[in-house]
């Protein structure tokens, strides 16, 4: 193969990430140049042992096929010897038509692939390489044609050459469907944990709906302000949703729950060699929010020190990796949230002042569920619909007569997290019936969750510890950190505490109650 053929295939292989398009594009020009119907990159792993038609590429397109096939025990034996020679050899092993292997493959593609489906598996020829990079085989490519014998050793000096970008293309497309799967669930994941709706939007929160709109579309930093569980990530998801950086990372950092000599490294990344465990250089939150949004949750949480480099990020744009000595930018909107009272930390001295200064430039107070009483019915109504899919339940049952009216009387110190946790609750014991909600309880008094009506049914021992730590909470008054706070009394650290009471909606660090 000449040159400038060689710079083509190349150029037409690596000239997408999407292999199917790329292969179909290689397919059409190497058509012109020998006898071909079908290219197909196969893929074959020993542990576990499996082979599967990665991608090809013939006459109607190219297709990403990552479909499993499955091969008699003869060919998994040759595949293992061939995988072995490769190996400790330099040069990629062909093989032709005449091989089993070769046949059993052309054999399923010829099935699926209207083209050359119609003929009989003797009227084909094929010849197959092994892909390499460095000495391991991550697949095969293999060319193939309709009629006897077109392949001769011209040929395979061909599919030789065109082993390293062949194998490069297959390389960085793996490893990008394998990232584009990882984004989508985490994208799943993430809408599943903080619902994408903003429910009460036209009714509670309307005032908080208009701050939104007028915020989003500028690059100032938001403040959200509001107790715990009223919906402060939700807000700050429709703030980048509407904003000129939708198509962007939402980056979100809980600043109570990285431990105080992480943080940095986490904020900012870290070099190679930085500390003990830095194995690779790692971005920071901020490099990952690049041209996106940053949301600081909990930043009330923040150590001195930690605080100091947000503030000089605010101020300057740049920060640097831990260990390591250039500068950085990145192009990022700052969203912070906490449930602490910012402006009396700064007045004792725990918050910096300039800091609250730089976050607090258009702030936006959620306020709690027991002034917005009229959003309740709507909201049971979105939660039971999303927790029935969630648990995959057939029937959605409505709230028992009387029962909103129970929810109306309460005060939902846990906000929109602890109603939603009551729905779910309801949702589990009513067995289909109509939802009466149980398990809320007056705020500041110790209680075990009520348990369904079933007088034989055993609490759970989720229930139990739940029940000792509001007991434990109600001791300490409601403090959390420090020596006899509730953290300490439990032998737990603060920020598991946290995530614990959070999960549950059990609130902490308001009412009458001190976080520290
Ligand atoms: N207005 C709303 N519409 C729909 N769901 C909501 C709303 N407000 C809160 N939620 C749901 O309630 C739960 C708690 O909300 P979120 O995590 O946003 O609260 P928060 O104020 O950030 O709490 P914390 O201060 O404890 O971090 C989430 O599952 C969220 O989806």
């Amino acid at each position: 193969m000449d040159n400038h053929r060689f710079l083509e295939v190349t150029r037409r292989i690596c000239g997408s990430l999407d292999i199917d398009e790329a292969l179909y594009d290689v397919f059409l020009y190497l058509k012109q140049e020998l006898p071909l119907d079908a290219i197909l990159i196969t893929i074959y792993e020993m542990n576990p042992r499996q082979a599967r038609i990665f991608a090809m590429a013939e006459e109607t397109g190219g297709f990403i096929v990552d479909e499993p096939i499955s091969l008699s025990e003869t060919a998994w034996k040759g595949i293992g010897r061939w995988l072995d020679e490769s190996r400790s050899g330099t040069i990629p092993w062909l093989r032709n038509q005449a091989h089993p292997i070769n046949r059993e493959i052309l054999q399923i593609v010829r099935t699926g692939t209207p083209s050359i489906q119609a003929r009989a598996i003797d009227e084909f020829c094929s010849i197959t390489c092994a892909l390499k990079v460095k000495r391991t085989i991550i697949g095969n490519l293999t060319l193939a044609a309709a009629g006897a014998n077109h392949y001769d050793s011209s040929h395979a000096d061909i599919i030789r050459q065109l082993n390293e970008p062949f194998a490069i293309a297959l390389s960085n497309a793996r490893r990008y469907m394998d990232l584009l799967r990882d984004h989508q669930a985490l994208q799943r994941d993430a809408q599943k944990m903080v619902g994408d709706t903003l429910i009460g939007a036209d009714s509670g929160l309307r005032n908080v709906r208009q701050l939104i709109e007028q915020v989003a579309p500028t690059t100032s930093p938001v403040l959200l302000l509001g107790e715990t569980g009223t919906g402060k990530e939700v807000v700050a998801n429709e703030i980048h949703k509407f904003s000129r950086r939708s198509a962007g990372p939402l980056i979100r950092v809980n600043c109570s729950a990285i431990p105080e000599n992480l943080i940095d490294s986490e904020l900012f990344g870290h070099e190679k060699g930085a500390f003990t465990g830095a194995f690779e250089t790692a971005h920071g939150r901020f490099e990952r929010a690049h041209e996106g949004t940053l949301f600081l949750d909990e930043v009330g949480e923040l150590p001195p020190a930690a605080q100091a480099k947000l503030l000089r990020v605010l101020q300057s744009g740049e920060f640097e990796r831990v260990g390591g000595g250039r500068s950085l930018r990145a192009d990022v909107r700052i969203i912070a949230a906490t449930h602490r009272d910012l402006a009396s930390m700064v007045r004792e001295g725990q918050f910096r002042q300039d800091l609250w200064y730089r976050l607090n430039v258009f702030p936006i107070t959620i306020p709690p569920l027991r002034e917005r009483k009229q959003d309740i019915p709507t909201m049971v109504d979105y939660f039971i619909h999303q927790k029935c899919e969630e648990m995959n339940l057939p029937h959605r049952p409505a709230p028992a007569p009387g029962a909103l009216e129970k929810l109306a009387d309460y005060d939902w110190p846990g906000n929109v997290r602890e109603l939603q946790n009551i729905v779910e609750r309801a949702l589990i014991v009513s067995g289909g019936s109509p939802l009466e909600f149980q398990g809320f309880h007056t705020p500041g008094m110790a209680q075990t969750p009520a348990l369904p009506a079933h007088e034989d049914r055993v609490a759970t021992l989720d229930e139990v510890t739940e029940a000792h730590i509001r007991t434990t909470l109600e001791k300490t008054r409601g403090r959390i950190g420090g020596k006899g706070g509730t953290a300490d009394l439990l032998g737990l650290h603060p920020s598991t505490l946290r995530s614990r009471l959070k999960k549950s909606g059990i609130p902490y660090g308001r009412t009458n109650n001190t976080e520290s």
